[in-house]
C-alpha cells in the first residue's frame, strides 16, 4: 500500500482535548442538517497600489529593508491544516518506542472447508480482506423492524461547555505505563485531566468540521457511485425448469386483498413495509398458511406442499442451485456453505436477488457525503486504551456517544480488543452496540488501525445457509464463533423513505432519528447473506449501530456481533424488534383488535413472545 501522503511524523501525538470533537458530536445529535461551514483561512487584504509620486523616490537605506523572516518550523501548520491561523495546541508529545509489529491485528489463516453433512460447500476464491487504498469500502446493515432506542430523544446529551482555563498536567507528572491487550511494555501515556471545551479548541479543530452539507434534496444524483457488483450477472446460466416433483403454484393462491401501496406503511407508525408485509404472510396471502404451512388447493382440496416465501416475494423466476451458488460465491470475506437438504427449486431465492457486498443506492437515496466526517490525528495506528488521555479522537467521540458506557474505572476504553472482538458484550438480548470507527478523514492506516473492524469486513467466519420449512432460509454457524465477533453487516439497497417497497427485507436506518429517519435498506433484490438472518426472541447476535463513512446520523450502518459463544450448527439470529414489541402485540396474539400482525414467531426460544411485531 502506498504511504499515505498525510503521514508526516514518526512521533505519536497524544491529544488531551478530545472534548473538541464532542462539540461536533453535539452538532450531530442535534441533527443539524447544515453544519457550520468549514472556516476559511483569512487572507491578508491586497496591498494598496500607490502611484509613484512625481518627485524622485527617496532611496531606502539598505539596513531598513529587512528580508522576510521565515516562520520557524515549529509554528508551521501541519500539511493537512486548512487554517494558517490555528491557535497553538495544548498537546503532549510523547515518543512511543517503535513496537508496531506487536500491535498488529492478528490475521487468522483461512478456514478449512466445512465438513457438514449434506452441505454443498461453496468456497469463494481466496481473497484478502477488501482494503481500498483510497479508503474504506462501504458496507451496511439494516433493521427489519423499527428500533426502540435507549435514548428517548436525539437531543444533545452533552452539557453546555463552560469556558474555563485549560488544565495543563504538571510537568513532573510521572508517565504511567499501561499494560493491557492494547499496550505493550514500553509504551507510555501521560495522565492528564480532560480539558474543558473552549471556542479556541473548536477553532483548533476547524479542519475536522464537516464541510457544508447541502440539503438532501439538492444532492446531485451524479454522486451516486457505480456499483457494478449489484448488477445482475449476465453470465449466469438460464434458470432450469422446475423438477417434475415440484408442484406449481396452486390455483388457491389469492392476490393480496389490499393494494401494495396501502400495506406499505401504516399511517402514523414507524412500522416498515416488511413488518406490514409479513401480516400478509401470516394471513396466508402468498399461497401458504402462516410461515409456510401448506395451502389447500381449490382444485382438489388436498394440501399442496408449498415452499415458504416471504411477503413481497412474488417473483416467479427463481434461482437455480447453480446460480444461487454463483451469487453466494460473490462473498469474499466469509466462507458460506449451502445446505441443500430438503431444498426444492421453489425454495430458492428469486432470480431478482443478487449478492452484493456493499451498499447500493437507489435513485433518490444519495450516498453519504464523505466530507461530513471528523477525522482523528493519529499517525499510524490509533491507540485504543489509555489512562486519562485520549489518543484517538474517534474513541473520544464514541465515549460521548455511549455516555461513557465503555469507560473503565480509570480511563476511556475502546470498543474492540486487539483481536477485533467487542470488548464489552451487550448484556440484554436486544441491547444495541454503538460504534464509531475511524474514517477516510483520519490519518491512521486502513489496514492496521484497530478501530476499523466493521469496515474491513469479517475475518474467518464460517457460516451456512439452510432452508427451514417454517422460517425459510436461515444462517447457521459451520464452525464455532467466539463471543464479540463481527459476523456481517446488513447490506442492501438504500432507499429513501418516500420510495418504500413491499419487501420482507427492509431495515429502517432510524436508530438516531426515529420517525424522522430518511433512509432504509432493502435487501430483497440486492443484499449479502445477512438478509437470511432470521428473528429470535432469544438471539445470539447483537445489532451494532456503526458510523464510519458518514457522521450524518440519518445514515448509519448496522452490523451484527455474536453475543456469546456460538456452537457449530447453531442458527445465527437477532431480535427484529429491538426487544420492545409493539404495545398491541399482546392483543394481537390473543386474537383481539386489528393491530399490526407481522408474523408468527417460530424461533422456538424459551420465552418466545409468539408474534414478531
Ligand atoms: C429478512 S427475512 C429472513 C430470511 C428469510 N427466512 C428468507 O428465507 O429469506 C424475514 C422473514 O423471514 C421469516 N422469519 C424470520 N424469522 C422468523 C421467525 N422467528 N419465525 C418465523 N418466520 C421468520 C419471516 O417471514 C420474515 O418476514
Amino acid at each position: 500500500m502506498p504511504p499515505s501522503p498525510r503521514r508526516h511524523a514518526p512521533v505519536r501525538r497524544i491529544e488531551h482535548e478530545h472534548t473538541l470533537c464532542l462539540d461536533f458530536l453535539a452538532t450531530l445529535r442535534a441533527r443539524t442538517a447544515v453544519p457550520p461551514p468549514r472556516p476559511r483561512p483569512v487572507s491578508p487584504p491586497p496591498p494598496v497600489v500607490v502611484p509613484a509620486a512625481p518627485p524622485a523616490p527617496v532611496p531606502v537605506p539598505p539596513e531598513t529593508a529587512s528580508p522576510p523572516v521565515p516562520l520557524p518550523p515549529a509554528t508551521m501548520p501541519p500539511p493537512h491544516s486548512t487554517s494558517a491561523s490555528k491557535p497553538a495546541r495544548a498537546t503532549t508529545l510523547i515518543v512511543i518506542p517503535s513496537s508496531d509489529s506487536e500491535d498488529e491485528l492478528p490475521v487468522r489463516p483461512p478456514p478449512p472447508p466445512s465438513a457438514v453433512n449434506n452441505v454443498d460447500v461453496v468456497q469463494p476464491a481466496p481473497a484478502p480482506t477488501p482494503v481500498s487504498p483510497t479508503g474504506p469500502s462501504r458496507r451496511t446493515a439494516a433493521r427489519i423492524l423499527p428500533q426502540k432506542r435507549r435514548h428517548p430523544s436525539p437531543s444533545p446529551l452533552l452539557p453546555t461547555p463552560t469556558p474555563t482555563p485549560p488544565q495543563v498536567p504538571p510537568a513532573s507528572a510521572p508517565p504511567v505505563p499501561i499494560l493491557d491487550d492494547f499496550d505493550e511494555p514500553g509504551d507510555v501515556v501521560v495522565l492528564a485531566p480532560r480539558a474543558p471545551r473552549t471556542a479556541a479548541r473548536l477553532a483548533k479543530h476547524a479542519r475536522h468540521e464537516p464541510a457544508h452539507l447541502p440539503p438532501r434534496a439538492q444532492f446531485p444524483t451524479s454522486k451516486l457511485p457505480s456499483r457494478p457488483a449489484s448488477q445482475p450477472n449476465a453470465r449466469l446460466p438460464a434458470p432450469k425448469p422446475p423438477a417434475a416433483a415440484v408442484q406449481p403454484l396452486p390455483p388457491a393462491v389469492q392476490p393480496p386483498t389490499t393494494p401494495p401501496q396501502a400495506r406499505a406503511r401504516l399511517p402514523g407508525s414507524t412500522a416498515t413495509a416488511a413488518a406490514n408485509g409479513a401480516k400478509g404472510v401470516a394471513a396466508g396471502e402468498n399461497g401458504t398458511g402462516a410461515n409456510g404451512t401448506p395451502a389447500v388447493s381449490r382444485m382438489n382440496r388436498t394440501p399442496v406442499k408449498q415452499a415458504w416465501r416471504p411477503f413481497g416475494d412474488d417473483h416467479t423466476e427463481r434461482h437455480t442451485i447453480d446460480s444461487f451458488r454463483a451469487e453466494i460465491a460473490k462473498e469474499t470475506a466469509t466462507t458460506i456453505a449451502i445446505d441443500l437438504t430438503g431444498v426444492t427449486p421453489e425454495c430458492l431465492p428469486p432470480k431478482s436477488w443478487t449478492y452484493v457486498t456493499d451498499l447500493t443506492f437507489a435513485p433518490g437515496a444519495d450516498a453519504p457525503d464523505p466530507a461530513f466526517l471528523a477525522g482523528c490525528d493519529c499517525d499510524g495506528k490509533c491507540r485504543l486504551s489509555f489512562n486519562g488521555v485520549v489518543p484517538c479522537e474517534c474513541v473520544a467521540l464514541l465515549d460521548e456517544l455511549t455516555d461513557g458506557k465503555l469507560r473503565g474505572a480509570r480511563s476511556l476504553l475502546a470498543p474492540y480488543k486487539a483481536s477485533g472482538q467487542l470488548r464489552v458484550l451487550p448484556k440484554a438480548a436486544h441491547e444495541m452496540v454503538e460504534l464509531i470507527e475511524c474514517n477516510p478523514n483520519c490519518m491512521c492506516d486502513m489496514a492496521t488501525c484497530p478501530l476499523r473492524v466493521v469496515q474491513r469486513g469479517p475475518v474467518s467466519i464460517q457460516v451456512g445457509l439452510k432452508f427451514m420449512p417454517r422460517k425459510g432460509w436461515g444462517v447457521y454457524a459451520t464452525a464455532p464463533i467466539p463471543p464479540g465477533t463481527f459476523v456481517a453487516q446488513y447490506i442492501g439497497e438504500v432507499l429513501h423513505v418516500t420510495a418504500v417497497r413491499n419487501s420482507a427485507y427492509l431495515f429502517d436506518l432510524d436508530y438516531f432519528t426515529r420517525e424522522g429517519h430518511q433512509y432504509m435498506i432493502d435487501a430483497a433484490q440486492k443484499g449479502n447473506f445477512a438478509r437470511f438472518l432470521n428473528h429470535s426472541c432469544s438471539p445470539n447476535l447483537a445489532q451494532a449501530i456503526v458510523l464510519y463513512d458518514s457522521h450524518n446520523l440519518d445514515f448509519h450502518r448496522v452490523a451484527f456481533f455474536t453475543r456469546r459463544d456460538i456452537a457449530r450448527g447453531e442458527e445465527l439470529t437477532f431480535d427484529y424488534t429491538g426487544g420492545v414489541p409493539d404495545q398491541d402485540a399482546g392483543a394481537v396474539a390473543n386474537g383481539a383488535g386489528d393491530a399490526p400482525v407481522f408474523f408468527k414467531c417460530e424461533c422456538g426460544a424459551e420465552g418466545c413472545r409468539g408474534m414478531v411485531n
